[in-house]
């Protein structure tokens, strides 16, 4: 048998597993500089899609708003992973994330064979923020999630649209928050009741000892993701909270994977072996 024939049979199993089940992807901004990596990711979500599982597609985009605010003249600052977002910040943050990438994404899914429909957190009203507490106390325009009302995403899906999800929210007040895309992520799995969530990143997955190759950890249960939260940094921060988060509120796995491998999420999805670090109960 060819390796592409095998390939195809040993998917077949995993095709029908995840038929018609919800995966929440997350792409992180991290892979702004691999066009390539992107493309891969976004033809895999196609594919994954004609097959019929349900797809939501949660982005960031932290690289390019650095960028954006560093032409602007505006620092970025980080505490825990978080950006520090200021009243200037926040209408530049927001034009990045639902102005440009929303808007890039959902067109190249759009000429990529699949309906997907783009939304930020205004749109319905569905995500609702409070400002969040790192360290001293709030930071500005950052959001913590306070509601994910999973109507509107529930309504495209049975519509046969994929979702394409900017992570902005607001409050009552019309404030608005940018909230981390891993958070987002992992509350929009947990309110779809999500199958798998997959945060598609720029590094192989979890490292006991960031960057040691010898120190990567290909499956991780519940106790020792906490463990290893106590170690990991920067950007590692949020994502394996919320990885955690997801999992004890019932999303069944949670896989962590480089964006930049072409296809690692087909390889990690349709295969025995797997690539990336899969989080489980
Ligand atoms: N223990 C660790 N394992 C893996 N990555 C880590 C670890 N500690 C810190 N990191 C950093 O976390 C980064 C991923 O977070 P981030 O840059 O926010 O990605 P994204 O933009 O995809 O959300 C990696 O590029 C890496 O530099
Ligand atoms: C509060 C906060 O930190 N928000 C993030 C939102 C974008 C994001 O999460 O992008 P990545 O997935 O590329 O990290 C930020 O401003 O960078």
């Amino acid at each position: 048998m060819s390796a592409f024939v095998s390939a195809l049979v040993e998917s077949i199993p995993y095709i029908q597993k995840f038929r018609d089940k919800t995966v929440v992807i997350k792409l992180g901004g991290s892979l702004a500089d691999s066009p390539e990596g992107r493309r891969s990711i976004l033809q895999d979500i196609v594919l994954l899609s004609l097959v019929g599982m349900k797809i939501v597609l949660v982005h960031g985009g932290g690289k390019e708003i650095s960028k954006r605010l560093d032409r602007m003249g505006i620092e970025s600052e980080f505490i825990g992973g978080y950006r520090v977002t200021g009243d200037a910040a926040i209408t530049e943050v927001e034009m990045v994330l639902t102005g440009r990438i929303n808007t890039e994404l959902t067109l190249m899914l759009n000429n990529g064979g699949i309906k997907a429909v783009g939304i930020s957190g205004k749109d319905g009203g569905w995500l609702e923020a409070t400002p969040k507490q790192v360290g001293e106390g709030d930071i500005g325009h950052v959001g913590e999630v306070s509601n994910v009302d999973p109507t509107l995403i529930n309504l495209l899906m049975t519509g046969g649209y994929t979702p394409i999800i900017s992570p902005i929210g607001h409050d009552k007040d019309g404030k608005t928050f940018n909230i981390n895309a891993d958070d987002v992520a992992s509350a929009v799995a947990v309110a779809v009741g999500a199958e798998k969530l997959i945060l598609m990143t720029d590094v192989n997955g979890v490292y006991k000892n960031f960057p040691d190759p010898a120190s990567f950890v290909s499956k991780l249960g519940l106790a020792e993701a906490k463990e290893i939260l106590e170690t990991v940094k920067g950007g590692m921060i949020p994502k394996l909270t919320c990885a955690i988060n997801a999992i004890e509120q019932g999303v069944h796995t949670v896989h962590l994977l480089n964006g930049s491998t072409p296809h690692s999420l087909l390889v990690e999805v349709f295969s025995d072996s797997g690539i990336g670090t899969m989080i489980e109960r």
